[in-house]
This record gives structure tokens, sequence and C-alpha cells, in this order.
């Protein structure tokens, strides 16, 4: 649905230049979510304000819903626009509109007739939560249902693609959660693909598909998020479980097993304490429900070098565990984290 090849945007001021995006590759499927995720200054904003042009890149392909939008000029631009929705961390509401007249505002730009406006934004409305709230101001109410008036305005012209612009950073824990499920419900029933940039790990962790984690300008690990937080060394799963720097005791192996579905089901940590006789220490983990799969990590402690461990660890990789070897240990590639790391 959303399709970006190697997008670069410069900007220039006062003889200074700053590549806020450089080179980034990213395909967001139809019906997906897709966070980007990082923090300040990464590049964020750009890239998704790229998406929609309101930033245009300096090199690069964006394609969304099949249109070449880098190709496209004045009305055709604004017709393909009105088939992405925008929503914003500050709202940007119409403090002298009420909550029905901000929905009905794109309606009235995009000339939908007077009559079929009031219906469509009480179709809106009720798709928000908010019917009891049409003749409120924005003054009147939450940040939680201002968003939802957000929401609600980005939807008026039926996009398939909707971009959130760090849309939960202004709002309080509770009234976060309560938006995600709300822009997850919306992706599920309207089959709604959304692309939203952040910087708190918890929102790609309540509704991602995917994710990206940027860095200066460029994607450094991006992937379906239960692949990612598989992949040895990912700094998703890190950011998700986070664990302190590893204090390995001389004479002891220390591991950290990340392991999802089926295999979280498994009690591994007794099948493998009995099948070798040997008293396995847990140092510490998590475990997260990532969509609708249970996902964790977890950090033990082994008696013995790793070298002495080497049948204990294959007995972890066949129980279909990702396995990583703090410390000096048997085959296996390096990890720049300098984690030894088998699968
Ligand atoms: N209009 C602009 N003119 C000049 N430099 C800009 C402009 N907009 C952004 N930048 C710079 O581009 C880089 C990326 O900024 P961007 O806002 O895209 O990052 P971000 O990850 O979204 O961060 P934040 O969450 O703080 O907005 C930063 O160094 C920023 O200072």
């Amino acid at each position: 649905m959303i399709q970006i090849e190697e997008l670069r945007k410069v900007y220039r001021a006062r003889g200074r230049e700053v590549t806020a995006v450089d080179g980034v590759d990213l395909t967001v499927r139809e019906g997906e979510v897709f966070g980007v995720l990082g923090r300040s200054g990464a590049g964020k904003s750009t890239l998704l304000r790229c998406v929609n042009l309101l930033e245009r890149p300096d090199s690069g392909r964006v394609v969304v819903a099949g249109q070449d939008l880098m190709a496209l000029r004045g009305g055709e631009l604004r017709r393909a626009r009105q088939g992405i929705g925008m929503i914003h961390q500050h709202f940007g509401l119409l403090s002298s509109r009420t909550v029905a007249g901000n929905v009905a505002f794109p309606l009235e730009v995009m000339g939908v007739p007077r009559a079929e406006r009031a219906e469509r934004v009480a179709e809106l409305l009720d798709l928000v939560g908010l019917s009891d709230h049409a003749d409120a101001y924005p003054a009147q109410i939450s940040g939680g249902q201002k968003q939802r008036v957000g929401i609600a305005r980005a939807l008026a012209g039926r996009p398939k693609v909707l971009l959130s612009d760090e849309a939960t950073s202004a709002l309080d824990p509770e009234t976060t959660a309560s938006i995600l499920e709300l822009l997850r419900d919306l992706n599920r029933r309207l089959g709604l693909t959304i692309l939203l940039i952040t910087h708190e790990m918890d929102v790609v962790k309540r509704i991602c598909d995917s994710a990206a984690i940027m860095r200066e300008g460029r994607f450094v690990e991006s992937g379906p998020v239960r692949e990612l937080l598989l992949r040895p060394g990912s700094e998703l799963a890190r950011g998700l479980f986070p664990l302190p720097e590893p204090a390995v005791r001389p004479g002891t192996t220390v591991v950290d097993l990340t392991f999802e579905g089926d295999s979280a089901d498994r009690p591994f940590v007794s099948s493998l304490a009995r099948t070798y006789s040997i008293d396995v220490n847990i140092l510490g983990g998590a475990v997260e429900e990532i969509g609708d799969t249970r996902v964790g990590r977890l950090r033990v402690e082994l008696p013995g070098d790793p070298e002495l461990n080497a049948a204990q660890l294959a007995h972890l990789r066949d129980a279909g565990l990702t396995v990583e070897v703090h410390g000096a240990a048997p085959a296996g590639p390096a990890t720049d984290s300098g984690l030894e790391v088998a699968r």
C-alpha cells in the first residue's frame, strides 16, 4: 500500500545542510500497522511528511495505493492526498468550531453537499465514540476526545491510509491505551493501513504488526515485530525487554533466551534443569503479549563455562528459543553488542 524507495530529504538553511532522511526503503502492506520508532531528531516526522508530500523529497520514490505521488501535480496530487489521512500530536483542531464542525471541515473543502455532510459527520463521530459531544467545543473536551476528533476528521475522505505523527505523545497512559485501541479497531474494521511514528516502545508493542527503528535518517532495523523480537541482537527486543548489562561470574554461562508462541508455553527451564541435572539461576526477564502472541525474554545462569554447556545450549535452541550467550562462547556469529549469538 505504501512503497518508499531510497528516500532522501535534505534541509538547507543559512548555509547549513541537515540530511533528515538518508536513503530509506519502506514497504507497508495493505491493512498493516507499521511503526517507525526513534529518538527526537531521527528524521521520523520528515519521513512521514514525505509520504503525503507535505515535504517534497530530494530524491527517491513514494508510491501510495499504486500512485507515484512525486509524478503528480496540482489537482491530481490533491485528490491522491485525500486518500491519505493524517493525525497529529497536538490535534490541530479549530477552536472556534464545534466537534461536528471540525469533522465537517474537510468535507466542506471537498465540496460535499450539506445533507450528505451532516450524515457523514454523524457516522464519523459514531465511529470514534463521540456522538454525544458533537456540539462541544475543543476547549470543553479532554485530550483523548480531541484526538478522537482528529481521527474522525482524518477519516472524513474515506482514506485507505492513515499517517499518525506521535498521536499519543501528549496523552496520559490510560488515554494512550484507549486511542491505540481505537486505531487498532479502525485498522481491523475499515482495513485501514496505518503508518505511525513514535518514540514510545509501548506503542509498537500494543498495535504494530511491523516496525522500523530509525536513527540519523536511516532505518537500522526493520521487519515484522515478531521476527524482529526473535532476531539475535535486535534493538527492538532489547528495548521491549530491557535487561541490564550482564555480570558474568567466572565459571558460569549467562544466556538470554527469547521465546514466542508455542515455545513460550513449554517449561523449557525446568526441562533443561531436569535433563542435565543442573541448577538454572533466573537473573531476570519479562513476558509480554505482542499482538495475539506471548513473547518473552529471560536471562538465566548455568553452571560451568560456555564451552562446557554446548549440549545445554543446543537443548535450548532445539526447544525453538533464540539463544544469546554473554561472554566467551562456542561457535556462532558475533554481534556488535558483544554477544555471541546462535539460533
Ligand atoms: N524545516 C526544517 N528545516 C531545517 N531542518 C529541519 C527541518 N525540519 C526538521 N529538520 C531537522 O531534520 C532532522 C530530523 O527532524 P525530524 O523532525 O524529522 O525528526 P524526528 O525524529 O521527527 O524528531 P522529533 O520527534 O523531535 O520531531 C533534525 O535534525 C531537525 O532539526
